[in-house]
């Protein structure tokens, strides 16, 4: 049958080092096994030493990138990466509600590994009003919690309001990422708000690596993948999770400086 594999759409950046970025959204998506078709934004060149040149793609070009997309494929669940600006998240949000996309897992990249910017302050408003409300699955690391819901997070109740305050924005589905850049701690813990608003943590080893490019890319993306594949949302975050848990955990050793996961784990085990 025409279209019955499962198929996923990434709409982010290109980060041409590999590590981060749609690069490694469409390494987890094959590596969960799933068709990933892609819709550029930005293409940022960088390397595992940082992030060097953003360049945005023309409104134009991303609004064709939909429509083929759209004209021949059957997404079943997409997600969005780098943004860079509010221009690009009001083509985003009009692109995505004009097509059957599936359901859309939002994950807000604001800043990369290194600490450059990747979303102008400015279309943090955009942000909130238009791309958080239509998120199916919405995942934060730390800094984009505390930015986006305007709270100081010092507890795990700290956490639990952080969510709160996102679904009130409209998200149905919240992954809050705990605070994983201390090289003492032993576990890092992750908090999820379901749309039921039945919650849980996800609790993991901590590990002290330096290999830790692209970790919330491929999370996000893994979660789009289980749902491609018509797994529902909480069965979705918690393989997602342990994935990146094992891509983490196996360091393959590429690059001098904050290396990329080893989406390939799937496969040596
Ligand atoms: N050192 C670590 N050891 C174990 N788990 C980690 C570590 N760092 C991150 N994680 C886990 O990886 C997942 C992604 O979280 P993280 O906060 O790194 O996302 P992110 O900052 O959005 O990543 P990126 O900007 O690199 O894409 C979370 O489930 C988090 O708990
Ligand atoms: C292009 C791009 N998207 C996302 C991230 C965040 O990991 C990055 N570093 N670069």
């Amino acid at each position: 049958m025409i279209n019955d594999f499962p198929q996923a759409l990434t709409i982010a950046g290109s980060e041409n080092g590999g590590g981060a970025g749609m690069q490694a959204d469409l390494h987890t998506l094959f590596a969960e096994h799933v068709y990933g078709t892609s819709v550029l934004t930005a293409c940022v060149a960088g390397n595992s030493y940082g992030v060097h040149v953003i360049h945005k793609l023309p409104i134009d070009f991303i609004n064709q990138e939909f429509k083929d997309i759209a004209d021949d494929f059957k997404i079943k669940a997409s997600k969005t990466g780098m943004l860079a600006d509010a221009n690009l998240i009001n083509a985003v949000y009009k692109n995505y509600t004009k097509y059957d996309l599936g359901p859309l897992v939002v994950d807000p990249v604001i800043a990369s590994n290194h600490g450059e910017m990747l979303l102008e302050n400015s279309a943090i408003k955009t942000l909130k009003r238009k791309l958080i409300p239509i998120a199916d699955v919405l995942t934060l690391n730390f800094y984009e919690s505390q930015k986006l819901s305007g709270i100081q997070i010092k507890s795990d109740q700290d956490m639990k309001q952080v969510a709160e305050v996102l679904q009130e924005l409209g998200a149905n589905n919240i992954m809050i990422k705990g605070k994983n850049d201390n090289a003492n701690r032993k576990v890092v813990k992750d908090y999820v708000l379901l749309k039921s608003h039945h919650d849980f943590w996800l609790s993991g080893q901590y590990y002290p690596t330096h290999h830790k490019d692209g970790t919330g890319d491929t999370l996000s993306a893994a979660i789009t993948a289980n749902l491609a594949k018509g797994m529902d949302v909480k069965a979705s975050i918690i393989e997602a999770k342990s994935y990146v848990d094992d891509a983490i955990k196996h360091v393959i050793n590429v690059g001098h400086k904050l290396g990329p996961i080893n989406h390939y784990v799937k496969f040596q085990k």
